[in-house]
């Protein structure tokens, strides 16, 4: 299932009025700021008329002009007020949508971000929420503004003059027509477009993940021509929009001028038999022309909104995505905490319902200290042990326990702050070494980092690199060695002080050297930790306190080296072959 697969339920304006919420005192200050603007244009077409009323029976014209250009300063200095306030409160609307969905995005189950695609996650976050900014500005108050000025306009049209006001609004109703059919085309095109987008997104960070490995493969021309695929895609169907949307422009601005020259020519006729004066006409005028504005206001609002409605159905999508409860971050161990218990009851458990089981009924029970190695062929299911003591993921049947309490009883937060856990490829993130250390524990002082690093034997690579721990170790730790990256996971996970550790052994990362000090750092750790190893390596499994051996989603035996050597035959093999080969 893909994140476009999620049904949404609330309807887009309903989500952009909850954004809106927050602000609304400010963005109402903002509509009224513009209704003002509109409201003094409005004034001006009447004292134009007293001017060429005053100019025909010669009277003197200096306060009507006065009074003309204190209406245009006011006005334009009134609309600067006014759209600062909108564009501001607009920038705050798509500043809440950020952290909104980011928030959440972080707290996203496990399940819900291996069926997305992290670039087209980041293209909701960041273009999408930008076009909520238009919306709120040109949609929400062009609508109430526009609007209300439209009606301002129209009763001042009916009261200078009724007949015309029904030629123009004839004009105007053939106009409203030709839009009903063509707005809905410009919502369908702009969704496109912003889904054309998060695959580019998506495009993007698959390469860039992976850039040597494209490299490498010689593969740059068959990717480039994804992304040109997707960027062409998003083209198509922005320019689809756009055409759509100018449609949309011309017809209220054609609508308008034929408005226009049917009022000039009705109105010519009404002056010649005396019906009205030439004031009257000219007033007139004035107020077609001056609806002009808020028409455009109106229709750019409505064309804006299907913009900002295909974002808003984006964003909808992402925040419908299964995500873990929020909380507050758990506190850390304290030091010397009680290392913890770990057991499984007959756990079964599939990645999705479409797949095959992985875990078959797998029991074992963990006491409180000392290490356990998890053996057995690649696919077995160890490493989903981890996840499911972890739980990023949360089994079919069966229990899995932690000091007695079954894992779906724990606070969360509470769970994870009591493991320390080394993934299998050991990723560093972008950004200094004292960042990735201190990312589990940002309270952890110089003392124990310096501790760590020494048992973890980097404080030699620390002491060479002229940055020291402020070197920074580039995109996934791309500046670091294999072994380095691996060292700095397993000191990140140390300095939260874990009650259990939960290390995923990568096959070949370390030098027989660093190896056999980290070896020697975990059975230390051991002594008053949990501790739980997926073993590649030989030395890795002698030296634990036990074994469990899995294979294909079962525990087939579990025991010591010599008494598994003796009694199970995969184990046999496994160390006989595997393990040898590896141990360096
Ligand atoms: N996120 C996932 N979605 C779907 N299937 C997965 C996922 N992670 C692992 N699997 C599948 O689950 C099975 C068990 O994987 P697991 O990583 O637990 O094996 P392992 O015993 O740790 O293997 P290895 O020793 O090679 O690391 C594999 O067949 C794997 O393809």
């Amino acid at each position: 299932m893909s994140i476009t697969d999620a049904e949404s339920e609330v309807p887009a304006w309903r989500l952009l009025l909850e954004y809106v919420r927050p602000h609304r005192w400010t963005l109402l200050a903002g509509a009224l700021l513009a209704l003002a603007t509109g409201a003094t244009g409005l004034v001006l077409p009447l004292v134009a008329r007293g001017l060429i009323d005053d100019l025909s029976h010669d009277r003197p014209i200096g306060r009507a002009l006065l009074g003309m250009a204190a209406l245009v300063v006011t006005n334009a200095a009134v609309g600067a007020l006014g759209s600062y306030v909108l564009r501001r409160t607009a920038e705050s609307v798509v500043l809440g949508a950020r952290r909104a969905l980011s928030s959440y995005l972080l707290r996203l189950r496990i399940p819900a971000v291996d069926r997305s695609e992290p670039g087209d996650l980041m293209a909701r976050i960041t273009s999408d929420t930008t076009l909520l900014r238009e919306v709120t500005t040109d949609s929400l108050v062009g609508l109430g503004t526009g609007g209300l000025t439209l009606v301002a306009t129209v009763v001042m049209m009916g009261l200078v003059d009724v007949v015309l006001l029904g030629v123009t609004l004839g004009v105007i109703l053939c106009a409203g027509t030709v839009l009903g059919v063509i707005v809905p085309r410009i919502n369908r095109a702009s969704k496109q477009a912003q889904d054309a987008v998060g695959v580019m997104g998506a495009s993007l960070e698959r390469i860039l993940g992976a850039l040597r490995t494209v490299k490498a493969s010689g593969a740059e021309h068959r990717e480039e021509a994804t992304i040109h695929a997707a960027a062409e895609e998003s083209w198509r169907q922005s320019v689809r929009a756009a055409k759509w949307s100018a449609a949309a422009g011309n017809t209220a601005g054609l609508a308008m001028q034929i408005a226009f020259i049917t009022v000039l020519a009705v109105g010519g006729a009404r002056v010649a038999t005396g019906s009205i004066d030439v004031g009257t006409l000219v007033a007139f005028l004035l107020y077609v022309f001056y609806l002009m504005s808020p028409i455009q206001q109106v229709v750019g609002a409505i064309t804006q909104y299907q913009t900002g409605a295909a974002a808003l159905a984006r964003i909808q999508e992402a925040l419908r995505l299964p995500a873990e409860p929020a909380a507050l971050p758990a506190p850390l161990p304290t030091p010397g905490a009680e290392p913890a218990a770990l057991a499984f009851d007959d756990v079964r458990f599939r990645y999705a319902d479409d797949l095959p089981y992985v875990h078959h009924g797998v029991t074992f029970a963990v006491p409180a200290r000392g290490m356990t190695a998890f053996v057995g062929p690649s696919g077995a299911g160890k490493t989903t042990v981890f996840s499911l003591i972890e739980r990023f993921y949360d089994p079919e049947a069966g229990v899995v326990t932690v000091d007695g309490l079954d894992l779906a009883q724990w606070d969360l937060p509470q769970l994870r702050s009591a493991i320390g856990y080394v993934e299998q490829d050991a990723p560093v993130l972008s950004g200094s070494l004292r960042d990735n250390l201190l990312l589990g524990n940002p309270e952890a002082d110089d003392a124990d980092l310096t501790r760590v690093l020494k048992t973890t034997r980097l404080d030699g690579l620390i002491a060479r690199l002229p940055r020291g721990l402020d070197t920074l170790v580039g995109h996934r730790g791309t500046k670091l060695s294999g072994g380095e990256r691996q060292r700095v996971a397993i000191a990140r996970a140390l300095l939260r002080r874990p009650r259990l550790l939960l290390l995923d052994e990568a096959t070949s990362q370390l030098d027989a050297v660093n190896e056999a000090a980290l070896r020697d750092t975990v059975a230390d750790v051991a002594r008053t930790t949990t501790v739980l190893v997926v073993a590649h390596r030989l030395s890795t499994v002698t030296m634990a306190d036990r074994i469990v051996v899995m294979d294909a989603g079962r525990v087939r035996a579990v025991g010591t080296h010599r008494e598994l050597v003796a009694a199970d035959p995969l184990y046999a093999e496994l160390a006989a072959t595997q393990f040898l080969a590896t141990a360096g």
